[in-house]
């Protein structure tokens, strides 16, 4: 089955209000030189400004975090789906290993914030990943497989049918030292693999993307590996030209 390639970008807590303009201007006049499909998140607080400057672009618009909880209330600080839908979100990124690291969200908040993603109508783009100790111990297919498996245990196959699963090597984010592609592949097919033990059909459709380090140079090697559906980028996903250039490279 053919899947389409996703170009999703995170900006994590970088952007300003003439950042947002820049971006979505020099998108707005070349969105249509790429056949991939493209997906922006951004913080919360640029959500709608990035959404009337994206308007009639066909690019998508995500956020990076939502509450885990989906009823409104005495959350201070939060934000639910469905605020982010109303501002203009189609997707959220989920689990990032930012949050996982330094925000203390444990597998089972991950699968929680995956269900209120959907709940909400948004597509979830789930990230896992292996830090440098746990591959350096051999341990990287142990690791994704407790966060691959988590999910399944806790969430409902219908939520996990919306999802898109990102693998992001944390000793590839933001180190400049990108997964191989040979390193890439080797881990999408594995990760499809343990997804096809639970559900065939599922493994087979649902996008994979890699994140960590991808850059215009680097990435129609990575997505030549016949797993990876796409890229999650950071850092060069800050600027039109350089994510635009990413989104080219896609076959
Ligand atoms: O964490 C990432 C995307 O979510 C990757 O970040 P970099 O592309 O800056 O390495």
């Amino acid at each position: 089955m053919s899947r389409r390639t996703l170009i999703a970008g995170n900006w994590k807590m970088n952007g300003s209000a003439a950042a947002v303009d820049a971006f979505a201007s020099a998108i707005a006049a070349d969105a249509g030189s790429t056949d991939a499909d493209l997906l922006v998140c951004v913080p919360f607080v640029y959500i709608e400004r990035m959404a009337r400057g994206l308007a009639g672009t066909g690019v998508a618009l995500g956020a990076q975090n939502l509450a885990d909880v989906g009823e409104p209330g005495a959350y201070t600080g939060e934000v639910n789906g469905a605020m982010l839908r109303e501002s203009g979100c189609t997707h959220v990124i989920v689990g990032h290993s930012e949050r996982r690291a330094m925000y203390g969200e444990t597998d089972s908040v991950v699968a929680a914030k995956l269900e209120a993603a959907v709940a909400a109508g948004l597509v979830p783009v789930v990230c896992v990943g292996e830090t440098l100790a746990e591959r350096e111990a051999d341990r990287a297919e142990a690791v994704l497989s407790a966060q691959v498996d988590a999910l399944f245990e806790q969430c409902r196959p219908e939520s996990l049918a919306r999802m898109v699963l990102a693998y992001e090597p944390v000793w590839a984010i933001g180190t400049g030292r990108s997964a191989s592609p040979e390193q890439a592949q080797a881990i999408h097919a594995f990760l499809r693999g343990r997804i096809a033990q639970q559900d065939a059909t599922l493994a087979n459709s649902m996008q994979l993307l890699y994140g960590g380090s991808v850059k215009p140079d680097n990435a129609a090697a990575l997505f030549a590996g016949a797993d990876v559906d796409g890229a999650l980028v950071g850092g060069a996903s800050l600027k039109a030209d350089s994510f635009l250039d990413i989104a080219r490279a896609a076959p």
